[in-house]
């Protein structure tokens, strides 16, 4: 463990590899011809720790006692540089809500540097909110309080659920005030501003590629695909003078990314803004912003405002946006194979639906505890669940999690039957007798199914309780420990980013987290609707 944050080693590959901007002054620009701009943070009055993620400390060799140091909250605050940062932002663009919308770039987030661990491992180092940078375009620079808790918290709480995800070091308070429209509605409001630190391995996005190509400067398209491909992939070991290396890396974005869409399918979480700009090369979730969590589950749930009408990033569309997203960057890349590459390029992009499609079928494997997926039946068991699913008010985390302690001896009756599942209803008037027999009979149909497959009891459950949370970031507990943290009082954010660290435990002394949305959260701004406004 380090003492001292200058002990921190930095190789800041990214700044030392690709070209940066020749404009040194921070006015707000289109950037051509670079990949990235130097620019410093803004420094911030009266910086104060909210909470620090252990984990992440760890692995960057930061003691607690250095987390809890004043130069700590002057270093993440954007206060003090250490001698080997550079900090800098980068260049990205990006279809928005299906359009494209040129130049974006990190208009509030400024990587300070890559620190390498004792591990080898290299991670990237983000502030998320620390002034105006190039690709600012209009807006400040900064983030309130309020959305950096919720990125903080979401994103461990993403990493204890196994879901790939960017990491967060610390949320600083800033001691100074932010002035934001929540709901874009002429009520500007002064809020407390804060700053994230972001830690990934690599923060770029399928937009630093799309932006190189919208302006057809190939070159750097090329250089920044090489560089992409020998760094944030390198355990592919892809040699880059093969005719196949870039198809061969594109499969392995269609693969990762799959894989994460899976994971956001089976806990429940609905990113609420997968524009091209916020998806991860790596796969990881990235920018937690109007995300939310499924409470009843329904498939066309979208927690973003912006997004009311449309619905376009809502929870049952999230696999095809990221499809969708994906032939964004296919296009991105294809000037560089050519039209004699483009067959090969489509069928690339067709393993993510193969790769999908199998990752949802072991998933739901998992949930239910089924051991294996067998074919049609399997897949009608589904489906049929999922309408149950929606026709009433269901919990999903709850009904998932339930669902291992169903009996499974044929002459349970009925109500022993759901009994577990009770607690998963929001209106128990739904629970009609037209509903009742539904689901009965579907419960009859998965005991006769989890006989056949013949797993011990507690081994099914064990493993069912391995992929079904019982503790997600509800949204209304979110909004609980920032209405504490607006006081000044950061003590709920740290008590849950403690029970979200076990999300799969029972932690009996925690059963309050795991509840279903009270009912004075059903409306509440920020409970069951987010605004971009953060
Ligand atoms: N307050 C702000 N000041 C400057 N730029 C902003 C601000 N909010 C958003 N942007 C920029 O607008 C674009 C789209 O915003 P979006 O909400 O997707 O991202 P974000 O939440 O700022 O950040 P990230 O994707 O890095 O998590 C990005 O280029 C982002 O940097
Ligand atoms: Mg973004």
């Amino acid at each position: 463990m380090l003492t001292d944050l200058e002990q921190l080693t930095f190789d800041n590959r990214f700044v030392a590899e690709l070209p940066g901007d020749t404009e040194t002054i921070n006015t707000r620009r289109q950037v051509y011809n670079a990949c990235y701009s130097k620019v410093l943070p803004t420094p911030v009055k009266r910086p104060t720790l909210v909470a620090y993620a252990r984990e992440v400390a760890e692995f960057l060799q930061l003691s607690p006692e250095l987390c809890c140091s004043e130069a700590f909250v002057q270093v993440f605050s954007g206060n003090q540089l250490l001698p080997d940062m550079q900090p800098h932002a980068t260049c990205y663009g990006g279809h928005q809500f299906g359009s494209w919308a040129g130049q974006l770039g990190d208009g509030r987030a400024i990587n300070l540097g890559d620190v390498v661990n004792q591990q080898g491992q290299r991670w990237t180092l983000q502030l998320k909110g620390a002034g105006p940078t190039p690709y600012s375009r209009t807006a400040d620079g900064l983030a309130v309080l309020r959305s950096s808790i919720r990125e903080f918290l979401c994103s461990e709480a993403m990493h204890h659920l196994g879901v790939p995800t960017t990491r967060a070091l610390s949320v600083i308070a800033t001691g100074e005030y932010v002035v934001r429209d929540m709901f874009y509605d002429g009520n500007p409001k002064a809020e407390p501003g804060a700053i994230v630190c972001r830690v990934a391995p690599s923060f770029t996005r399928f937009g630093h590629f799309q932006i190189l190509t919208a302006r057809k400067d190939l070159t750097l398209l090329k250089r920044l695909l090489d560089y992409t491909i020998a760094t944030d992939f390198a355990e592919l070991k892809l040699d880059l003078s093969s005719e196949t290396a870039y198809l061969d890396w594109f499969a392995e974005v269609c693969q990762r990314t799959a894989a994460m869409i899976v994971h956001w399918q089976r806990v429940g979480f609905v990113h609420g803004v997968m524009n091209t700009d916020n998806m991860s090369i790596l796969g990881l979730t990235i920018d937690y912003g109007p995300y939310g969590w499924l409470e009843n589950y329904d498939l066309n749930w979208t927690p973003n405002t912006t997004d009311a009408g449309e619905r376009r990033y809502r929870y049952g569309n999230q696999p095809a946006i990221a499809f969708w997203n994906l032939a964004q960057l296919a296009n991105a890349i294809y000037p560089l194979l050519g039209e004699e590459r483009l067959a090969e390029l489509q069928a690339t992009l067709d393993t993510y639906k193969r790769a999908y499609e199998q990752g949802w079928q072991v998933m739901m494997v998992d949930k239910l505890g089924l051991g294996m997926f067998n074919g049609e039946n399997d897949m009608t068991l589904c489906t049929d669940l999922i309408e149950l699913l929606q026709a009433v008010e269901t919990d999903m985390t709850i009904f998932f999690r339930r669902l291992a302690l169903i009996p499974l001896h044929a002459d349970a009756s009925d109500e022993l039957l759901i009994e577990p599942l009770l607690d998963a209803y929001y209106v128990k008037e739904q629970l009609d007798t037209a509903y009742l027999t539904q689901l009965y009979a579907w419960l009859r149909q998965y005991q006769t199914r989890l006989k056949a497959s013949d797993q011990p009891l507690e081994q099914r459950r064990q493993r069912m309780n391995a992929v079904n949370p019982k503790y997600v970031l509800r949204n209304y507990l979110a909004q609980l420990a920032i209405d504490k943290a607006e006081q000044g009082d950061y003590r709920l954010v740290n008590e849950l980013l403690e029970v979200l660290r076990r999300p799969y435990d029972e932690q009996a002394e925690q059963e309050t987290y795991a509840a279903k949305r009270p009912d004075w959260a059903r409306q509440r701004a920020g409970c069951s609707m987010l605004s971009c406004s953060s």
